[in-house]
């Protein structure tokens, strides 16, 4: 067997006590070179940025929003790498994506990521050729989650981009015989009568966390636990002020808040919101510098990010 850095073996050994996974999650982008290469040094400035001016407390890293897919096993590495080492005493929880087309590759991130001392990890199904049933994704995910055990595992839905539409609920009903990793779900579709039935019968212990940013309130109404979500890195204050304001019981203020959210995220769609846009103003509204998103996406035009960044400050306030 491999030696484990201490740091590692102590965290598999509390993850089973750790604090359950609430509050915002940023789903990070990946920092590119204006040529496309991965650069690592921003991670710190990075981390610094989410914790300070957004507060936020918890990342998710190499998903949808961090272009996972569109890189090779070991710039996930190095990534995932890096946010562990630049989250220690800054950031709570770091949860690493690690699903690919290949279960091989997944299972050897997975255990990369438990190597690095990560919190927890996470999977999307497989997209290209699809599970033709609930049982056969269970047994991709229990494949997979093998590999790292000990780790607290959370489903990713995400059916808009996998083209897997096998209902939430339906997967996570009896996953924990399977998978005794089983942790939570990250639930990012608008159908909320299968999230409905995911809190309604899951236990209270799982957190259950929203990932369709531009309607979090809908979510929190049906008993999110938390989000994860692309628009938290930018707009974790507002967020977090949606979360705190709907805890105290104001549903009047939090809609509020809510709908001047929605203002922003309509009028950005109309101006072709998508990943390559969202990093662009993230490096506009923080200052980092991002880079391009990676091909096959294309670059965003600068006028609508401009226009994007000022309604947002309008809107909202600086961020
Ligand atoms: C499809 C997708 O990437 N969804 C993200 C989370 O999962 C969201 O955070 C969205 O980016 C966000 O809600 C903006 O539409
Ligand atoms: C948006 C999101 O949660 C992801 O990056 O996968």
């Amino acid at each position: 067997m491999t030696a484990l850095p201490v740091c590692a073996l102590f965290s598999q050994m509390t993850s089973s006590v750790k604090r359950p996974l609430t509050g915002l999650v940023a789903a990070t982008f990946t920092p590119l070179t204006p040529h496309g290469e991965v650069d690592v040094s921003v991670i710190g400035p990075y981390v610094d940025y989410l914790v300070n001016k957004q507060g936020i407390k918890h990342v998710f890293v190499n998903g949808s929003t961090g272009e996972g897919m569109s890189l090779s096993v070991n710039e996930r590495k190095a990534l995932a790498a890096e946010w562990c080492r630049q989250s220690k005493n800054k950031l709570e929880q770091v949860i690493i994506h690690v699903g690919c087309l290949s279960v091989s590759d997944s299972k050897e991130l997975a255990r990369h990521a438990a190597e690095i001392g990560a919190d927890g990890i996470s999977l999307i199904a497989p997209s290209f050729f699809k599970p033709s049933s609930r049982d056969c994704l269970v047994q991709f995910l229990k494949e997979v989650t093998s590999a790292a055990p000990h780790l607290p595992f959370y489903y990713y839905h995400l059916p808009a981009l996998t083209g897997v539409h096998i209902p939430a609920a339906s997967v996570l009903d009896g996953i924990q015989k399977s998978i005794p990793s089983f942790q939570g779900l990250k639930f990012s579709d608008k159908d909320l009568l299968d999230f409905g039935l995911c809190v309604y019968k899951s236990p209270k212990s799982w957190p259950m966390l929203y990932g369709v940013d531009e309607q979090l309130l809908a979510g929190l109404a049906l008993g999110a636990h938390g989000a994860i979500g692309s628009t938290y890195n930018y707009l974790g204050t507002t967020f977090n002020e949606i979360l705190d304001t709907f805890a105290k019981g104001d549903l009047a203020g939090a809609q509020i808040l809510q709908f001047k959210v929605q203002d922003v995220m309509g009028f950005a769609m109309q101006h072709g919101f998508n990943l390559s846009l969202s990093k662009r103003l993230m490096c506009l509204l923080s200052g980092l510098p991002l880079g391009p998103a990676r091909l096959p996406l294309a670059p965003c035009s600068e006028e609508d990010a401009r226009l994007v960044q000022a309604k947002i400050q309008e809107t909202l306030g600086p961020q």
